[in-house]
């Protein structure tokens, strides 16, 4: 709790926790919560400055998870960490009444990849006035990637993410605490995420905290051959160009080589 956007001076990185069960290798429920809570307190060991919690895997293609099972994956584990850490905590949802319940549960952020659409869903971020971060998507995860297509997809992104930010400022959240992120992967093309990364410059210029999410994501793969497991080198060389861009917040799975990465790029600003 506490946490704001506007205090930050340099790339945070958001360290991934995933509470889907296919990104745990065993069935128990119970080890699932403690290898949650495990896998958290180590990112934060490691350096994580947030740790953005998500229930419902936006895998194209994936089937809908509804709202208990969401909520009984999410909610335990958020809890569970709130007792032990007050790190940040960024709750990964799109559903209205798991945002309410995560910001009770002791979430501090919501991060909405549907850009706070659903019925209800600004109505309780400014009802709770915590930060929150915009994620632009062409179509729905289902169909999204079929067959992605844009006039200018830099100029749709952010036509998108402006509308959605007046959006959010009618009903009463203050723009300060709104981050605006592109959405790597989601209804884009190989193409049309590499123009979207050199566009960092003109999505700051917006004036708002971007988050940038590429961290182990098929672009990756794309360019370099590798398999979802072998993407580490390439994504903190794209962490590290989101940084070096000037991007607020860094979405990663790997938190100890990212964080590393970024002091490089801190220590070649603080000498320019
Ligand atoms: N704000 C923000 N939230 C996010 N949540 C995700 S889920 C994504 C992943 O690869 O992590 C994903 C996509 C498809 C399947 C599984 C996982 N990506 C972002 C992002 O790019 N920005």
């Amino acid at each position: 709790m506490g946490f704001s956007l506007t205090t930050i001076t340099s790339p945070q990185v958001m360290g991934i926790l995933n509470v889907t069960p296919d990104s745990f290798s065993d069935g128990g429920v119970n080890l699932t919560y403690d290898n949650a809570v495990e896998s958290a307190l180590r990112m934060i060991e490691q350096g994580a400055h947030i740790i953005d919690i998500g229930g419902e895997s936006t895998r194209p293609g994936a089937q809908a998870v509804s709202e208990s099972e969401e909520l009984d994956r999410v909610i335990p584990v958020i809890e569970a960490i709130r007792a032990r850490s007050d790190v940040p905590i960024s709750l990964d949802t799109s559903k209205t009444q798991v945002m309410r319940e995560g910001l009770v549960a002791g979430a501090s952020m919501i991060n909405d990849v549907n850009a706070l659409r659903a019925d209800g869903a600004i109505a309780v971020v400014a009802e709770y006035q915590v930060p929150v971060c915009l994620m632009h998507m062409q179509g729905q995860p289902r169909t999204m990637q079929q067959n992605p297509t844009y006039v200018d997809v830099v100029a749709d992104v952010k036509a998108f993410l402006q509308e959605r930010l007046q959006a959010c400022v009618n009903g009463g959240i203050n723009s300060a605490e709104v981050a605006l992120d592109p959405g790597f992967g989601f209804g884009k093309s190989v193409a049309h995420n590499y123009t979207l990364l050199n566009a960092t410059p003109e999505l700051l210029a917006l004036g708002q905290p971007v988050l940038i999410g590429i961290s182990r994501k098929s672009m990756l793969g794309a360019v370099t051959d590798k398999p979802v497991e072998q993407r580490l080198a390439s994504s903190v060389a794209a962490a590290t160009i989101a940084a070096n861009f000037g991007a607020h917040l860094i979405r990663v799975h790997d938190v100890d080589e990212t964080v590393d990465a970024l002091k490089v790029v801190a220590a070649t600003k603080n000498y320019q």
